[in-house]
């Protein structure tokens, strides 16, 4: 059976062939695709994930979706220790708190393009220990992960493989087994509450922990920690930040535990651990108009006429690569952003061309401009495609109020034609010619599009 790689990105493509599957890795996006056919359809995949690549910012790695782990720091221990002078040998408890253990938190920044910028791995510093003569431990420093505007951050949640019980065994019968489990939790919990201290040199087995008060604030702060909701913010505006994993408390010196019985603690709260969270970051790009055509259509050109932005321009399929952002800057002050994506061609909901990956860039994007090349043959056709591969990608799409430029609109009879006859078949569809590389009637088109988004915020 004939195997055949759908994949027609003009990036770098390794490939390897195991039986009748063709794995590609594709180099430029960094995205991991399988494509196996067979006699009867298609099938193409797309791993949700792209590896992080090491942090550089230059446009051949924009990643506009990522995994990492956000990990808060963990609190300082707190400390055992005791007063002492000359002649006070045994004086009062005076060990200080542990620092609690920084935060991460992740800003949208107008300035950033890119998830690029984001590690897989974000640590917040740990708290400093408490130390003897009452001196409570710093507080681990915050980080701060500028991202792009528009990152929806999601939570993934990951399963706790702990809270499995054992099977004590086939044999045994109800009450025995309840008896069994009901042991283990005992031991368990005794277990782990010795685990929460930190003891005086040489004094952990003359310590009994099993019977204290653990402080109400430890406790809250455990008990939030373990009821947290997940997490999801979408960062739309810039300076908007979101704290994705809160630092560990500090724990509590011996004075905290000293008590009618006991005078004398010889121990104290170690500090609790960071919170962990795996994160899903996507970014879906906030832009007033999205321009969305097939690969040549001249997108870029029309950008570049309209905006301060400069995208490459070129007599080839798939000039542009990255998602582009501009501003349309009106006489009266008044501005607009406009998104240049990579073109769709046919089957974009199949992987083929670039995918339809990138119009998570222009869903947000209240009108839409369908660049459509009025010199090629009957274009209402591309035009039916464009809207056809917005529907697969999210139904309703296509419905979003949009002008329809006819660009190449200088290309000659057949340009001119073609234009005439699409007026007949379709009379009410907004349309206007254009010619981006010349420049003519760009003016028209801006301001039909000013109307249209003014419109829409209303
Ligand atoms: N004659 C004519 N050519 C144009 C016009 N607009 C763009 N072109 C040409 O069409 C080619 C493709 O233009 P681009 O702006 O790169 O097209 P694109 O839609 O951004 O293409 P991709 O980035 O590959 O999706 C270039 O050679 C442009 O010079 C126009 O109004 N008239
Ligand atoms: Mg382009």
């Amino acid at each position: 059976m004939a195997v055949t790689v759908v994949i027609a990105h003009r990036a770098r493509v390794a490939g390897r062939i195991i039986g009748e599957r063709v794995v590609a890795y594709s180099c430029r996006r960094q995205v991991h695709t399988e494509s196996q056919i067979d006699e009867s359809q298609e099938v193409v995949r797309e791993t949700a994930w792209t590896p992080h690549t090491g942090g550089k910012k230059s446009g051949r790695n924009f990643i506009d979706r990522m995994r990492c782990t956000a990990i808060g720091g963990s609190g300082g221990n707190g400390c055992v220790s005791f007063f002492r002078d000359v002649f006070v040998p045994r004086g009062p408890a005076d060990g200080g708190d542990g620092g609690s253990g920084g935060d991460v938190w992740l800003e949208a920044d107008s300035s950033e393009t890119s998830l690029s910028c984001v590690k897989q791995w974000l640590k917040a510093r740990p708290g400093s220990n408490g130390r003897g003569k009452s001196m409570h431990g710093a507080r681990g420093s915050d980080i701060t992960i500028k991202v792009p505007q528009g990152t929806i951050v999601r939570q993934i949640l990951v399963e706790n493989k702990e809270a499995r019980t054992e099977d004590p065994g086939l044999g045994a019968d109800r009450s025995s087994r309840f008896l069994a489990d009901l042991e283990t939790q005992m031991a368990r919990r005794a277990e782990d509450k010795a685990s929460l201290f930190v003891h005086y040199p040489r004094w952990e087995d003359r310590n009994d922990v099993s019977n204290i008060r653990l402080p109400a604030e430890f406790k809250a702060f455990r008990w939030a920690m373990a009821n947290a909701p997940p997490l999801s913010a979408d960062l739309t505006s810039h300076g908007q930040r979101v704290l994705v994993a809160r630092g560990g408390l500090g724990g509590m010196g011996n004075p905290h535990f000293i008590g009618a019985e006991d005078r004398q603690p010889h121990y104290a709260l170690r500090g609790l651990a960071g919170q962990t969270r795996v994160l899903d970051l996507e970014l879906k790009t906030i832009a007033d108009v999205g321009l969305v055509g097939m690969p040549n259509a001249g997108k870029s050109t029309f950008l570049r006429a309209v905006s301060n932005a400069h995208p490459k321009v070129a007599a080839y399929p798939f000039t542009t690569l990255n998602p582009y952002i501009g501003t349309v800057a009106y006489d009266d002050a008044a501005q607009i952003t406009v998104a240049d994506i990579p073109g769709l061609v046919p089957g974009a909901h199949r992987n083929v061309g670039l995918g339809h990956a990138f119009l998570r860039h222009v869903e947000r994007s209240r009108v839409l401009v369908f660049i459509v090349d009025v010199s090629r043959p009957e274009p209402w056709r591309d035009l039916q495609m464009l809207r056809d591969e917005l529907d697969l990608y999210r139904s309703g799409l296509s419905a979003r109020p949009s002008l329809v430029v006819c660009n190449k609109a200088d290309a000659g009879d057949v340009a001119r034609r073609n234009f005439e006859a699409w007026r007949l078949i379709a009379p009410d569809l907004n349309m206007v010619p254009v010619s981006a590389m010349l420049g003519k009637n760009i003016r028209k088109a801006t301001h039909a599009v000013r109307q249209m988004v003014e419109s829409s915020r209303m």
